[in-house]
């Protein structure tokens, strides 16, 4: 097993891209009812970024974090996740990839009724097949550690039926940084918390960040996010077409 748990030492220098789309098309459907949802996406992603993606409902927000999280394939174009041209890998080997280097947070949460918050936090290690004593020690902390972090230290025993949206979404967020993931791909991650729990998803996002490297891909239509992010995109009908916002402190460029 793969010591993700193990490996907490200073973020890796920020170098090469983790994820690069070239010329993007994607359709749903066919004849006069197809859907255009992405339109020629170019975009380079790479270590420890923070880039969001604005953009009205319909947009193509959804469909973009797919393509990336290899859920969903282009029609057109290509798309490589760390230096891999994905549309010629086996699905063994993108479900690996998946696996070893993404978190994802999707805008249904997807937790399991019959698990704990700390169960459905663990569970993507539970999934990666046995866990030694230390590791399962090590993966228990610091799911508590994530827990408690986002204001959940006393739902760890909790079900998802007994929580409510925002904690819900807490711990949703808790689960896709567990493994230490690359690449964080959130679809809303903060669309039901209160301020108060949106600047700690925010402080969370950013010691990962800093600590491991962990570049993240946050879609999002609140303002309240953006003073964090190093870049904040605009997707349009399919088309990304404006940088918005630059915190100051982008150490990667964008091409569009
Ligand atoms: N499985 C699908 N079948 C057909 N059309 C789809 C499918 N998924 C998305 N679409 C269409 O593609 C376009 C982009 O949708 P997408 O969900 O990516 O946008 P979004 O910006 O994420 O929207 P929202 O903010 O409402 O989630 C929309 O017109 C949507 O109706």
């Amino acid at each position: 097993m793969n010591d993700i748990l193990e490996h907490a030492g200073p973020a890796p220098k920020p170098h090469g891209d983790l994820v690069r789309l070239t010329g993007v098309h994607k359709y749903y459907g066919g004849g006069l009812s197809a859907v255009h949802a992405l339109d020629g996406i170019n975009l380079q992603v790479g270590m420890a970024e923070m880039v969001a993606i604005c953009g009205p409902a319909g947009s193509g927000k959804t469909t973009l974090l797919n393509l990336i999280g290899m859920l969903e394939y282009a029609n057109e174009g290509s798309v490589v996740i760390a230096n891999l041209l994905i549309a010629r890998l086996p699905d063994q080997a993108r479900a690996d990839l998946r696996n070893e280097m993404m978190g994802f947070v999707f805008q249904a949460f997807t937790l399991i009724p019959v698990l704990t918050a700390r169960e459905n936090v663990l569970l993507p290690l539970m999934l990666r097949g046995r866990l030694e004593h230390k590791e399962l020690q090590a993966a228990h902390a610091r799911a508590d550690e994530l827990l408690g972090q986002l204001g959940l230290a006393t739902h760890a025993n909790t079900y998802p039926p007994r929580l409510d949206a925002s904690q819900s979404q807490r711990v949703a967020i808790a689960r896709a940084l567990l493994a230490k993931p690359r690449l964080v791909l959130a679809d809303e991650p903060t669309s039901r918390l209160d301020s108060a729990c949106i600047r700690l998803v925010m402080d969370l996002f950013t010691q990962q960040q800093h600590e491991y490297g962990t570049a993240f891909i946050v879609s999002t239509r609140d303002q309240r996010q953006l003073s964090r992010v190093t870049r904040t995109l605009q997707l349009h009908d399919g088309r990304l077409h404006a940088v918005l916002a630059d915190a100051g402190r982008e150490p990667f460029r964008v091409k569009l």
